[in-house]
């Protein structure tokens, strides 16, 4: 078991000095993928999954060099699950799936209460397939095909970024939009709840409201907060977050920031992110058209005005005269090529030093020809699941 020593979890920006972040090293779920799957399970490619475990170790061993404290999913979810009301929870939530019918409910329930914590994690994360339940008649069972899973893998757990995020002291436990990563939330919500690390944590956000997802969520400066609404985010959501931030005082300002409803803009990560406090680097494309709503609350009701241009109405609520802006790429099909790689998906580890893919060989220069230190990581078979060093984290405290 882990200590229970007071730990701290305190994120106010994207940028501060990170201390602890938590990651999911990718396993047996990514071993589902297969060109019938993929897309449902939002991979473009199927990964080599050994040498995604090697880029993956290398993107963890990197952080801790920085002195980060990385944590992991997987064991943070073996140990939340000693205990019986996060065993009960998990279970439950599994078993409640419509899919399944009550004959083949029961023969589940019955597998899973079988297995010990570190079984119990792994088939929570890398899934059950119809041959792997050698019992289980009745119709629902009996029609499956072979391959089909009864409990779905979650390939998506890599991107840690978009299950949970803080904000402040606080956790928003999120409501992600597609069904393949529903599920996600759910064992992130159990760690929060039953896990002696985070005992005393409350969250913001939880699982069941409005669609929101971590890679939305940008934390401009101490108070202030951007949240795009696109293919993941809804309005809603935003709408959602902000209430119960502001009326929590975690943030005096949220921005509302419309983004195209397309893959390669999936979250507004996808397209920006912050190296230093006054800095971004951002697809050139968008620089000078997204557009923000200001969200503030005033009477227990929600004040909206806008659209204002984004990079204006973020440096007015940050304070600043202006948001430098570092760009992907250098021509226009360089930086298309690099945002879809991930190129704007950059991991602040302080101000001024942050993780980028290797392979985004223009966007990288751009960035240290503005003065940002790069820590280079390879991502190849990583970024088949089209996400970055920023969504491949959740950073739990920045000093
Ligand atoms: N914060 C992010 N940009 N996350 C990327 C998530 C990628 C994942 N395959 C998805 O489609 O959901």
């Amino acid at each position: 078991m882990t200590e229970t020593t007071a730990h701290e979890h305190r994120v106010t920006s994207e940028v501060g000095r990170l201390r602890t972040v938590i990651l999911h090293r990718p396993g047996a779920e990514l071993k589902r993928l297969t060109p019938r799957n993929s897309d449902k399970l939002l991979f473009d490619a199927i990964p080599w999954v050994g040498r995604a475990q090697e880029e993956h170790d290398a993107f963890a061993e990197a952080l801790r060099s920085r002195d980060v404290e990385v944590l992991y999913i997987t064991e943070l979810l073996q140990d939340a699950l000693e205990y019986e009301g996060a065993r009960e929870q998990a279970i439950t939530d599994v078993t409640a799936d419509p899919r399944l019918g009550d004959q083949l409910r029961r023969v589940l329930d019955g597998y899973l209460r079988d297995q010990d914590p570190e079984r119990l994690a792994h088939t929570l994360i890398a899934g059950l397939a119809h041959e792997e339940l050698k019992s289980g008649h009745g119709l629902a069972y009996r029609l499956m095909d072979r391959l089909d899973f009864i409990v779905d893998p979650l390939p998506g757990l890599l991107f840690t970024r978009d299950n949970s995020t803080w904000i402040g002291d606080r956790v928003a436990v999120t409501s992600l939009a597609m069904e393949a990563r529903r599920r996600e939330s759910a064992l992130t919500g159990l760690i929060y709840a039953h896990h002696p690390r985070f005992a005393g944590v409350d969250p913001v956000y939880t699982a069941d409201l409005e669609h929101l997802e971590g890679g939305d969520v940008l934390l401009l400066c101490p108070g202030v907060i951007a949240v795009g609404t696109g293919e993941r985010t809804t309005p809603a959501g935003v709408e959602r977050l902000a209430r119960q931030v502001i009326g929590a005082g975690l943030a005096h300002t949220v921005l509302a920031v419309p983004i195209a409803q397309e893959r390669a803009t999936m979250h507004l990560d996808t397209v920006c992110t912050m190296v230093d406090v006054d800095t971004v680097v951002m697809y050139p494309p968008l620089a000078h058209s997204l557009t923000a709503y200001k969200v503030t609350l005033e009477g227990g009701d929600l004040r909206v005005s806008g659209p204002h241009p984004f990079l204006e109405a973020a440096a007015e609520a940050m304070s600043l005269d202006r948001l430098k802006v570092i760009d992907t790429g250098l021509d226009p099909v360089t930086a298309e090529r690099e945002q879809w790689d991930d190129g704007n998906n950059t991991l602040a580890v302080a101000p001024r030093l942050c993780v980028a893919y290797e392979r985004n060989i223009e966007t990288n220069a751009q960035l240290e020809a503005s003065g940002i230190e790069v820590i280079r990581i390879s991502g190849s078979e990583l970024g088949t699941g089209r996400g970055g060093p920023r969504c491949m984290s959740c950073p739990v405290h920045r000093a």
